[in-house]
């Protein structure tokens, strides 16, 4: 009998299987590589945020080959400026340059050294900003000349100090929450935005109805789709302004009915037991309200912790009787009904965030905060020894204040309030309107939709692994069938 045996066979096939096999691996890790995203390749953006009551530096990051896709922009580290807001500078404008000094320096170690030159640096001055150049355009010409002279001597690509109008402040805080949401590619809906500063307040959402006024409305184009949104900015309506609103009216009313010395203002706006020694120039020191001459200079601000007549004396500053359109929110402006869901960011989260009134009904937001306007000061005080005073002293009239801006002015009733969400970040970045301007600014959302690849980069691995898996199984048994035949075959000639 003859053993029938090719002596080359065997090595030729294992030869062939290794080519393969190492041909796959070398094939899949070079198609890893060449795809990984690349992380340590980031860009930065700097985006000051001079607002009434303090400056803010935000710096946001995003993979450099990915600027156009939506979510891809995070924000990487903020700094918050020390002191009053650049505004409170009118009388120093040097000062204003000065107080950016530490976290612009800061904003230095955070990025990149050899990213300075193309890191874009923009400074946008809101109400505080829009106030005094109403009251003195020479201040606050000088105090922008001041933060721009200063953001000029950093190594980075100076692109502008100004004030951004309402308007913008509105929209780029629409454009930020939805674009961190990642609604701007999707049919889906989008988000309203309700912003509250200390000096104006802003309302944007795509309304259902026709939009009456030409101010009111605006229009892009994102990804592809067209939005037509409602936005309007009150100024003097934000909470600090309206504290001296508010409190203007009461020392008008007192001083019509009792004349007596020493004045005392007594208001249901503050909680029971405070007691505390004010000048009226103080409260009447905006171009919000008339000026008032008074002949004695102080007075008493004592607290009754009351707090529907509270929220009778807020409703005074909202005028919500004349509307030259068919639909109005107050003081004449058109506003059309609120529609969707709503982020309700700055002051509205830290004021509500604070009394744990984050997610109740409107009933019981009002029972819960009727409770704690009652609490005498010197409870509420021992109860929070750790928050500033001012912020402490006023957290009573400042929700009484947003209930009766949300309810009264925006007209949300208890069924819509349910739409409302009060958030302070989305993701790692704060809700507000720098992102939304930086976004804008450096064209990083396109008005239409870039190509997108045929599948996500974690799809395209795994389908490329399994797909060489599949092909590796199949060699394999291609090479089994083929020996245990082979045997056969000889198996039969033996
Ligand atoms: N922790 C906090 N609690 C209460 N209010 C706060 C807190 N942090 C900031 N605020 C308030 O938020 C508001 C921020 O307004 P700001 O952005 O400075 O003004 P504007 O946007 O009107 O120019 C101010 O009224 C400030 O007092
Ligand atoms: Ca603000």
């Amino acid at each position: 009998m003859v053993k029938v045996k090719n002596p080359w066979h065997r090595p030729v096939v294992i030869f062939l299987a290794a080519v393969i096999i190492v041909g796959i691996i070398i094939m899949v890790a070079i198609s890893v590589i060449q795809n990984k995203p690349l992380h340590q390749k980031c860009k930065y953006g700097i985006v000051l945020d001079a607002g009434s009551s303090h400056t803010s530096v935000f710096i946001y990051e995003w993979p450099a080959e990915k600027e156009n896709n939506t979510g891809m922009v995070r924000q990487k580290h903020t700094c918050n400026v020390q002191g009053k807001g650049i505004s409170s500078y009118s009388a120093n404008p040097q000062g204003a340059g000065a107080s950016l000094q530490l976290c612009m320096e800061e904003a230095k170690q955070k990025i990149p050294a050899h990213r300075h030159p193309e890191t874009p640096v923009y400074l946008g001055a809101t109400a505080g900003m829009r106030l005094l150049r109403m009251e003195n355009e020479e201040a606050s010409d000088k105090v922008l000349d001041s933060v721009a002279h200063s953001l000029k001597s950093y190594p980075f690509s100076y692109q502008g100090a100004r004030i951004i109008s309402g308007q913008e402040e509105g929209a780029f805080g629409w454009i930020t929450v939805n674009y961190l949401s990642k609604n701007l590619r999707k049919p889906t809906g989008t988000l309203g935005a309700l912003d509250l500063g200390g000096a104006s307040t802003q309302i944007t959402f795509v309304p259902q109805q026709n939009i009456e006024s030409y101010d009111n409305s605006i229009d892009f184009r994102l990804y592809g789709n067209d939005y037509h949104l409602y936005t309007h900015s009150f100024l003097c309506y934000g909470k600090d302004q309206a504290l001296k609103l508010s409190m203007g009216k009461k020392l008008e009313s007192t001083l019509k009915a009792d004349k007596t010395d020493p004045i005392e203002l007594r208001d249901p706006c503050f909680h029971p037991g405070y007691n505390f020694t004010r000048t009226v120039p103080n409260v009447f020191n905006t171009p919000c309200m008339r000026e008032m001459k008074l002949a004695n200079e102080t007075f008493f601000h004592v607290g009754l912790g009351n707090w529907s007549q509270c929220q009778q004396s807020i409703r005074k500053v909202f005028n919500t009787i004349d509307c030259p359109y068919s639909r109005c929110s107050f003081n004449g402006v058109f506003q059309p009904s609120v529609y969707g869901d709503f982020g309700a960011f700055s002051a509205f989260f830290f004021v509500m965030d604070f009394l744990n009134l984050t997610s109740d009904t409107l009933a019981t937001t009002k029972q819960k905060l009727a409770a704690y306007c009652s609490t005498p000061w010197k409870k509420i005080v021992e109860n929070h020894p750790n928050i500033k005073e001012k912020y402490l002293s006023e957290y009573c009239f400042s929700a009484t204040y947003i209930l009766t801006l949300l309810e009264d002015g925006y007209k949300f009733t208890s069924n819509s309030w349910k739409d409302i969400r009060f958030i302070m970040k989305i993701g790692d970045s704060d809700a507000g309107w720098t992102l939304g301007y930086m976004l804008n600014l450096t064209n990083m959302i396109p008005a239409e939709a870039p190509d997108t690849p045929l599948m996500p980069y974690e799809g395209y691995v795994t389908f490329m692994f399994l797909f060489s898996l599949l092909i590796l199984v199949l060699l394999l048994l291609v090479y089994f069938y083929f020996r245990r035949s082979t045997r056969t075959a000889q198996k039969d000639i033996i």
